[in-house]
């Protein structure tokens, strides 16, 4: 059974903002695995929407979909603008940034170096400007480690872990590392998957407050989550697939109640 089409029609109408994210009748092929098939959810301004289900049902392969990393079919709306043809790495620079499951960080790079490094595009120095300007590309270095500094601050990695080097800091940081790294400076809709993986107690409680907090300045949030507890805390919606399909979509108390999800994935009680 679905409940997508009831959800998606009492979601449209009452709809009031614009979406920052659409995708529509996503759908992909692994040769004569159907991964994904008819696959549409939407996303908006300070809000975080969860993509949960088990495990082979999917949720990678729509953040490949919408990220244009696999063949597939559908449709993907950034800001308004059709973006289904535009590649990988320039969805980034329109704002769409992406987290991996797996941390990934310049190894040899302090973490403020790193932050440095992705903040590049607006701070980045230039040949012509250290040869002929040095006194202001020293200025504009300066300035971009004081900006790099402020996100990290921003995403919880305290100053005290800004000049070791990634590996040496606690997991929980790594973490959040990870999606300063990914945020950038200028991130629209941020996608993370399975952020909470391996973290613990204190860590996931940071981790609840960091999304709740960016969610609240406005960034639009997308997490794949095994972890319920997390997912049913943070998310306003909650899209479930279930072997590429969607099973249902809807507000975290709406899924909870909801008898196929029940059925197929949360498993219930009595
Ligand atoms: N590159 C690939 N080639 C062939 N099949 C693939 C490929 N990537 C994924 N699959 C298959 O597509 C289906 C969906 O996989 P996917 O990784 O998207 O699921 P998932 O929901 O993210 O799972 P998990 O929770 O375990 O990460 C699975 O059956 C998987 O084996």
């Amino acid at each position: 059974m679905t409940v997508v089409a009831d959800m998606q029609c009492g979601s449209v109408a009452a709809r009031t903002t614009p979406p920052i994210l659409g995708v529509e009748e996503l759908g992909v092929r692994y040769g004569a695995l159907e991964a994904l098939a008819g696959v549409s959810w939407q996303v908006e301004p300070g809000q975080i929407l969860g993509i949960i289900g088990p495990n082979g049902a999917g949720k990678s392969t729509c953040y490949d979909a919408v990220t244009n990393l696999v063949v597939r079919s559908g449709r993907v709306v950034l800001d308004g603008e059709d973006v289904t043809k535009v590649p990988a790495h320039a969805l980034a620079s329109r704002g769409l940034r992406r987290a991996f499951q797996q941390n990934a960080f310049f190894d040899h790079l302090t973490v403020l170096e790193n932050m440095v490094a992705v903040l590049q595009d607006d701070w980045g120095t230039s040949f012509p400007g250290c040869i002929f300007r040095p006194l202001a590309e020293r200025r504009r270095a300066a300035d971009a480690r004081a900006a790099a500094a402020a996100q990290l601050a921003r995403m919880r990695v305290e100053p005290r872990f800004h000049d070791r080097y990634p590996t040496e800091i606690p997991y929980g940081t790594q973490r959040m590392l990870s999606i300063a790294l990914a945020h950038g400076g200028g991130a629209k809709v941020l996608m993370l998957d399975e952020p909470a993986a391996g973290l613990g107690g204190e860590d996931m409680r940071a981790l609840v407050e960091l999304l709740g907090a960016l969610r609240d300045d406005g960034l639009s949030i997308v997490v794949i989550e095994h972890h319920m507890d997390l997912i049913m805390s943070v998310a306003d919606r909650i899209v479930v697939l279930d072997q590429g399909r969607m099973l249902a979509e809807g507000t975290p108390a709406e899924i909870q109640a909801n008898d196929a999800v029940l059925d197929a994935y949360l498993g219930r009680s009595e």
